[in-house]
């Protein structure tokens, strides 16, 4: 059996969740890169033996756009899939319905699913540190029910995920993060932005039409140069606040 961790991961939070998961078993392991805009995504080929991990997080409930457009071009040929949704302690809402229905549709084999809590890539005072070492418990712990299920061939067939259908409608957050003069031009924004909206040429320059605010230019920065609006960022931390501050559990759907 081989396996095959797929993720969109702009800030590494989705990608340390992915990687614990994947990490528990023991398979000879290909890595696909969601947020790569240069990988040709139909190249992968994956059959009935293959075991897929696929990991996106939140991005107000829906699977973000950038990473649906190419999780469409995938193609399963039956292989089996452990859906994973991330997010920052707020809610997941349609996530994971959104990947099962998708994902049924390209051939793949939706045998689990987990929803886990990882630190909010833009309001880091949410969920801070998550997945802390109770989240990675729980993640080891579920993901050996899931080896327990595949090992004694006892797969449900329509697995149950929550979520509605038609999904929440994507409402964008109007946070582009804004370069200062620290900026060196080094480029590895430009190079690293999943949707090509900062200029090779000159990263000063933002497509705003483009950014979908998944902050990874603002995490990857050398010279710390991107960061939000501090007053936006403040009105959405406090209208967010009540939702985002209890403890929400990691869940798991098998
Ligand atoms: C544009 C955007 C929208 C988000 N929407 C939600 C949300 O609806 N609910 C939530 O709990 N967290 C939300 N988050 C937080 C992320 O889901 C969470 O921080 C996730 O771990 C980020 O993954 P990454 O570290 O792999 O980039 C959002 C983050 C971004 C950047």
């Amino acid at each position: 059996m081989k396996l095959f961790k797929i993720y969109f991961s702009p800030t590494g939070g989705t990608k340390k969740v992915a990687d614990l998961i994947s990490g528990q078993f023991d398979f000879e392991t290909t890595e696909i890169d969601l947020s790569n805009s240069m990988e040709d995504f139909s190249k992968f080929t994956f059959s009935e033996k293959d075991l897929c991990i696929i990991a996106v997080p939140s991005f107000g409930g829906r699977v973000p756009m950038a990473a649906m457009s190419n999780i469409k071009k995938l193609n399963g040929n039956g292989s089996k899939i452990i859906l994973v949704a991330t997010y920052g302690n707020r809610a997941y809402e349609d996530v994971l319905l959104e990947l099962k229905d998708t994902l049924t549709t390209l051939g793949f084999f939706c045998i689990a699913a987990i929803a886990s809590v990882t630190e909010h890539s833009i309001m880091h005072q949410f969920a801070t540190g998550r997945p802390d070492l109770q989240d990675k418990e729980e993640l080891i712990r579920f993901s050996s029910e899931i080896k327990e299920v595949l090992k004694h061939g006892e797969v449900t067939k329509d697995l149950y995920v929550p979520g509605n259908n038609p999904y929440k409608e994507y409402k964008v957050i109007p946070l582009v993060p804004q370069v200062r003069q620290e900026c060196e031009k080094c480029g590895l924004c430009a190079t690293k932005c999943p949707v090509d909206a900062i200029s090779k040429d000159n990263p000063m320059l933002v497509d705003k039409e483009k950014c979908i605010s998944c902050m990874r230019c603002v995490a990857i920065c050398p010279n710390k140069a991107r960061s939000v609006n501090e007053e936006s960022l403040l009105a959405i931390s406090k209208k967010l606040e009540k939702a985002c501050s209890e403890r929400k559990m990691n869940e798991l759907f098998l």
